[in-house]
């Protein structure tokens, strides 16, 4: 065989030992002619798997090298460059093999159909009367907005796009027609009467409070003309204390509205229940099974001094919310609601609403579980619509939806996994002193600026660190030099209080010239309740016109149009924090910058060298 071989090669007797480029050619040949023409590429609607086999491989390092070789033998030793020269810098964290949804023949205005009438009403009211629909919302339009309410097909679908580019229109608006529609079927079966009183027909989880609360009033607001009932799920509509333990009754008094009296004086008697439930899962949990459901008990027998007095026990709280009723479940953060912090409780709360619907998941062992993979996937099919939303799709992710939804409808914006157009970027470089006083130069920079610019308006500015010890180091020495601002991390009082006065302060009170005032909340306290002249710009010293945080209001928070700017103070800690940081500004078309502050010179600057790099390739 070897001898066969040996005779079939023709080359000179000197090149044998050298692979035979015979191979390559013919692979190169077979690639290109398995490469798909850029129009033909599939739509992203289809399953994720058969769309990631047709598609060709973007060109690699690799491809191109062999190509080269395979080319020209004579240049065999000519240099290849090596993976890491060329390869995308995001590609160890991002999920790159996703592709755009074919954008042709997508809906250029809200119209109706496919919209109804009143949830066209109340796009344009929220909108206004030229808003057009972003990408994403167009997909969404085409291929989530034409069920019909009696379909009987559950939907599952991804829907990714980049920071503020409506996402949540995105979700909402199939949802919310779609509860309608199946309320208006004339043939549709009343719901069976639910145990309880809160028995929500859709489902929205986000990862934080504020944000629940801010999906909850945009929710709210799409409602006035289609008349449904939306709720946030909030430590503000919940009992403080675990022995007042009325949460139902107090929500509905709120929310209701049953005894609240009409202008005109008449009893208004609102029968109408909650359609749409919006919370974190944590909280979702909590009315579900009852307050107190995950704590431990305390072990009464275990306690080793006889005479010391004895732990008490606590009452688990009674659930007050059914969820046979659920019929949509939307992920908002998808990414970071099915990350391991999160997973648990999402797939709890999943899993606890299909078996309230008579249609239980089997649910896999340990054993079966670490055999299972993109390769050999376990499809979970839930008897439910479900939405997941997301500004990126880390790895994590990718493998997850993989996994166990791979029949899962994917549609992404053409932007995906870039910074957005109108968001542009600028390096600070540390001087050698105080950082804490390079943040505030730069502050008084940028307000210096916007003096001349935008006529005595200063905008506001959101600081990211990455340690609350940092976000209360940076605020007092700014409270110091006057600049007021408001610092918030995971463990603010202002956050325990469940609304979200703590950011409607920062961001919601303007005064005549349009100019924030201090007038409420924390931005009245910050003044000593003195608005400032309403000529004058608002002074910084005693308006808060700076919010130091974490990550933690990186995600998901709408703060258009009000934060102009955002510092990024630490060296972010991945690409994925850095895309969700920078882009609470840049939102919907709305100019923004994103200052990046960094070592140039010396010791440790190749970090921030790193960093360039990685954001250069986020904003192409
Ligand atoms: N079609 C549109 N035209 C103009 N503005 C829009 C449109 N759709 C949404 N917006 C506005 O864009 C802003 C951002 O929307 P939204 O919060 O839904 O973005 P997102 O994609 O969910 O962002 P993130 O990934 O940060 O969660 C909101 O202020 C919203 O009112």
């Amino acid at each position: 065989m070897a001898r066969r071989e040996e005779s079939e090669d023709r080359r000179p007797r000197g090149e044998r030992n050298r692979p035979s480029l015979k191979g390559w050619e013919q692979s190169m040949k077979n690639v290109r002619q398995a490469r798909p023409n850029t129009e033909d590429l599939p739509d992203y609607d289809q399953p994720w798997r058969t769309r990631k086999a047709e598609l060709w491989k973007p060109t690699t390092v690799d491809n191109y090298g062999m190509r080269q070789a395979a080319e020209r033998p004579a240049r065999a030793k000519a240099p290849v460059p090596s993976r890491t020269q060329v390869q995308n810098p995001l590609s160890d964290e991002f999920d790159l093999s996703s592709r755009a949804a074919s954008t042709q023949e997508l809906a250029t205005e809200f119209t109706s159909p496919p919209l109804m009438e009143g949830l066209l009403t109340s796009v344009v009211d929220v909108l206004g009367p030229h808003a057009r629909p972003t990408p994403i919302q167009a997909l969404s339009l085409k291929h989530l907005c034409t069920k019909t309410g009696d379909s009987g097909e559950y939907v599952q679908c991804l829907l990714a796009s980049e920071t503020g580019s409506g996402k949540s229109m995105a979700y909402l608006l199939p949802m919310l027609q779609d509860l309608k529609l199946s309320e208006l079927q004339p043939d549709a079966a009343p719901a069976p009467p639910s145990q309880l009183q809160l028995a929500p027909r859709a489902l929205v989880l986000s990862p934080t409070h504020e944000l629940s609360r801010q999906l909850s009033g945009f929710a709210k607001a799409l409602l006035h003309g289609i008349k449904l009932r939306v709720l946030c799920a909030s430590q503000a509509n919940l009992p403080s204390t675990p022995s007042r333990n009325v949460t139902a009754s107090k929500m509905s008094k709120e929310l209701d509205f049953d005894d609240l009296l009409t202008q005109e004086g008449a009893q208004r008697k609102t029968s109408r229940p909650v359609d749409v439930m919006v919370g974190t899962p944590a909280k979702i949990l909590e009315l579900v099974k009852g307050r107190g459901w995950d704590r431990e008990q305390p072990n009464i027998e275990d306690t080793w001094d006889k005479d010391a007095p004895k732990p008490r026990k606590f009452t688990i709280g009674k659930p007050e919310m059914g969820l046979d009723r659920v019929e949509w479940i939307v992920v908002d953060e998808a990414d970071v609601l099915f990350d391991p912090d999160f997973q648990e409780h999402t797939n709890m709360i999943l899993s606890a609403i299909a078996e309230a619907r008579g249609q239980p998941i089997e649910l896999l062992d340990e054993a079966a579980r670490s055999k299972v993979g993109p390769e050999n996937p376990a499809p979970v099919n839930y008897p439910f619509n479900l939405l997941l939303s997301t500004a990126t799709i880390p790895s994590a992710l990718a493998w997850y939806l993989d996994t166990y939804h791979p029949a899962l409808l994917r549609l992404a914006s053409p932007h995906l996994h870039h910074l957005p157009k109108t968001l542009k970027t600028e390096y600070v470089s540390w001087t050698s002193g105080n950082r804490n006083a390079d943040v505030e130069r730069q502050l008084r920079a940028v307000w210096h600026e916007e003096t001349h610019r935008q006529a005595g308006r200063r905008s506001k500015v959101l600081i990211f660190c990455n340690r609350s010890t940092k976000v209360e180091d940076l605020a007092r020495y700014l409270d110091a030099k006057g600049v007021a601002n408001v610092a918030l991390t995971s463990t603010s009082e202002a956050r325990k209080w469940g609304s979200n006065h703590h950011l409607d302060g920062f961001l919601k009170v303007k005064d005549q010239n349009g100019a924030a005032e201090a007038s409420s909340g924390e931005s009245a306290a910050a003044s000593g309740g003195q608005a400032p002249a309403a000529t004058a710009p608002a002074d910084v010293s005693k308006v808060p016109h700076v919010m130091i945080t974490t990550s933690l209001l990186s995600r998901g928070l709408d703060f258009s149009p009000d934060v102009k700017h955002v510092f990024i103070v630490d060296e972010p800690r991945n690409m994925i924090d850095f895309l969700h940081r920078a882009g609470r500004s840049g939102r919907a078309g709305e100019q923004g910058k994103v200052v990046v502050f960094g070592k140039t010179k010396g010791r440790g600057s190749d970090k921030t060298k790193e960093v360039r790099k990685k954001v250069r390739a986020l904003a192409i």
